[in-house]
């Protein structure tokens, strides 16, 4: 997907993948990651989703990367925040508090940018790449965690060819492809959504899956 592609998304203002609150699936499940308060979460493709504040809420320092400008202007206006910036071979930086959100491109990151990371939560974005960008992301962005780094992985599953991606469908298959054998990889929770997500059924999905993964660097 051509980083144009986004760019546009949020100016047109189509971020229908934006909510208004933390993920349900976040709250539910983060304990099973066992992640003490301190330490550093990797959002990437971060859009400017409130799950970055919520793991501010609870102690975390969060480290975003995104690449559109006006998702992280607006998240700097709507959370009224007055960022310390600087530039770096990642990006622009925008720092405040616990919260650092990288503008830049996820696959310029090098493994020194994520040495601190402890834990990568992973919400609509590897289902927003298409399928050649996904092996190049498990392979040049995951990769480059730390050992013992933990995750949480949330990704859609529906009938092939129903729909037209983003957001793409993942098979639990496919992650155990892209995972396996550098992270030990766990289903903690699938769940059919198909009635809470109408717009799907309008475009003609037949089934429709949320599958939550634990995933551990080994
Ligand atoms: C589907 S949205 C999800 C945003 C966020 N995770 C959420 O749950 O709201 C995907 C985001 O990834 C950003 N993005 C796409 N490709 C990127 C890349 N190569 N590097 C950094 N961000 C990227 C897009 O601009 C968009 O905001």
């Amino acid at each position: 997907m051509h980083p144009d592609f986004w760019l546009q998304r949020w100016h047109d203002n189509q971020i229908g993948f934006h909510q208004d609150k933390p993920t349900p699936l976040l709250l539910k499940h983060w304990p099973a990651i066992g992640m003490p308060a301190g330490a550093t979460v990797f959002v990437p493709l971060a859009g400017k989703s409130l799950d970055m504040v919520w793991f501010a809420s609870q102690g975390y320092r969060v480290l975003g990367v995104e690449l559109s400008p006006l998702a992280i202007k607006q998240f700097i206006s709507e959370h009224g925040i007055v960022p310390e910036v600087r530039a770096s071979k990642y990006g622009t930086h925008y720092i405040a508090g616990n919260v650092e959100i990288i503008q830049g491109d996820v696959f310029a990151l090098d493994a020194d940018a994520l040495v601190d990371c402890s834990v990568v939560f992973d919400r609509a974005a590897l289902i927003a790449l298409p399928p050649d960008l996904r092996q190049r992301y498990a392979r040049e962005v995951y990769s480059l965690l730390p050992q013992g780094c933990r995750g949480l992985l949330i990704t859609l599953e529906y009938p092939e060819g129903e729909k037209q991606g983003p957001p793409f469908s993942v098979t639990e298959a496919e992650v155990h492809a892209l995972f396996d054998p550098d992270w030990h990889v766990e289903v903690l929770e699938r769940r059919d959504i198909l009635a809470q997500q109408p717009s799907f059924a309008a475009e003609g999905v037949t089934a429709l899956d949320t599958v939550v993964y634990r995933l551990i660097r080994r």
